[in-house]
């Protein structure tokens, strides 16, 4: 494919995906389709239409409308190159412009539209960040890094990186966390490679690993990932030496990988059906890695951004609550619940453990911890909370 018929197809993908499609399967969906796309092709497309929609409201602006076309249009002014050379109407290239694309002006964008931020967000999200909005919000319009954990159950940092080596993939410690490393060549390789098939690493975000470098287990305790889902986290717990990991999910089809996950990673996980979390009950560490608006992950997830709604996220604020409810009982006394989400949002963070222990006698927040863009992984965000405890500590 020539470079005008690949933004032919992502305009035709965006439109599909604008018009209420999930991206990722609009996008399998067409790399099924189409056999005269290679996989060099395939990427490149899939890069120009996760572009897009990182950048959706400032692309829309320079391109002059919402539309698949309009985004492309955008984006390829945003990136300096002249839409004439592209947007020719010859082979498979888009159809030149009209007159009044031509005629859109490229002034100066208002902060919010030039930042990719829906604006009934943008007041939410500059009273959670400060000063840090706009540096934030100017990341998440990127593509996010690769990172992997290192299961130091298989091997320390350095032979991980030297595995990857040997299935040529560049990679280089991060300082977010001890076990990460930041893949800066040939990650698309990694699932192909022994390294990961032996399980010496998972895919995992630095901040992700920081969450669970800081949750606290004794040593041969106990810990209930209580929203495991895929289970990253779970298997994190499970490469430390002597824990036990239960693993919980209200739907137990997202736990499906998890026993293969663990068997490549020579770890135990005991995955509880939906509602008998209770069953192994107390444990010492309770982590409740809630569902939320996955704001802090908007770089690898941009639909998200575009598709919360006010609604939705009062909804969800609503569900993290009585997951902390639930889960709260299941602690050991002396034990810890840990509330973790992958948001940037103070309702959905310090302001719900603040109203958890408003409401639940005896518990305190022991520590917080904060995780944005600007520390090289997603944003996430930490609340130890427990029945007594010596005070607060922000990070
Ligand atoms: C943010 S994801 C978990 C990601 C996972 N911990 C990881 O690190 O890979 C949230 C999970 O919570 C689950 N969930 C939603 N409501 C729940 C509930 N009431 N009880 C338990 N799990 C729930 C969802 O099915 C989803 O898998």
């Amino acid at each position: 494919m020539t470079p005008a018929a690949r933004i032919a197809a992502a305009a035709e993908l965006l439109d599909a995906i604008l018009a209420g499609a999930p991206a990722e399967q609009i996008l399998t969906r067409w790399a099924r389709a189409s056999r005269f796309a290679g996989s060099k092709d395939r990427l490149a497309v899939r890069d120009l239409v996760f572009e897009a929609l990182r950048r959706r409201r400032s692309c829309a602006a320079l391109g002059g409308t919402e539309t698949g076309r309009g985004l492309m249009l955008g984006l390829v002014r945003a990136r300096g190159e002249d839409p004439d050379t592209l947007f020719t109407g010859s082979g498979h290239a888009p159809a030149p412009l009209t007159g009044a694309e031509r005629a859109v002006a490229a002034g100066d964008l208002p902060e919010e539209v030039a930042l990719d931020v829906p604006d009934w967000l943008a007041p939410r999200l500059r009273a959670s960040l400060g000063a840090d909005f706009a540096a934030v919000m100017a990341l998440l319009r990127d593509r996010a890094p690769v990172f992997v954990r290192v299961n130091l159950a298989k091997a320390d940092r350095a032979a991980a990186q030297a595995a990857l080596a040997e299935d040529g993939i560049a990679a280089r410690p991060h300082p977010l966390s001890p076990t990460a490393l930041e893949l800066t060549e040939n990650a698309r390789k990694l699932h192909l490679g022994r390294a990961y098939r032996d399980g010496l690493v998972e895919v995992q975000d630095a901040a992700s690993q920081a969450v669970c470098d800081h949750l606290p287990v004794p040593a041969a305790g106990t810990a209930l990932d209580y929203c495991a889902g895929g289970g990253g986290k779970a298997l994190a717990l499970a490469a430390r030496p002597g824990v036990r990991v239960f693993a919980h999910d209200a739907e137990a089809q997202r736990m499906r990988d998890l026993p293969a996950r663990a068997g490549r990673s020579g770890v135990r996980i005991d995955c509880l059906a939906p509602g008998a979390a209770g069953q192994a009950a107390p444990y010492d560490l309770v982590l409740c890695d809630a569902p939320c608006s996955g704001s802090g992950a908007w770089r690898r997830s941009p639909d998200g951004k575009w598709r919360l709604t006010e609604a939705r996220l009062a909804e969800l604020v609503r569900i993290q609550a009585t997951i902390l409810d639930a889960a709260a009982p299941l602690v050991a006394p002396g034990g810890v619940l840990a509330y973790a989400t992958c948001s940037l949002l103070d309702e959905e963070n310090a302001a719900q453990a603040t109203r958890f222990c408003a409401r639940s006698a005896g518990w305190q927040c022991r520590a917080e911890h904060r995780f944005t863009p600007l520390d090289g992984g997603d944003g996430f965000y930490l609340a130890l909370l427990e029945r007594s405890g010596t005070g607060l500590t922000r990070a």
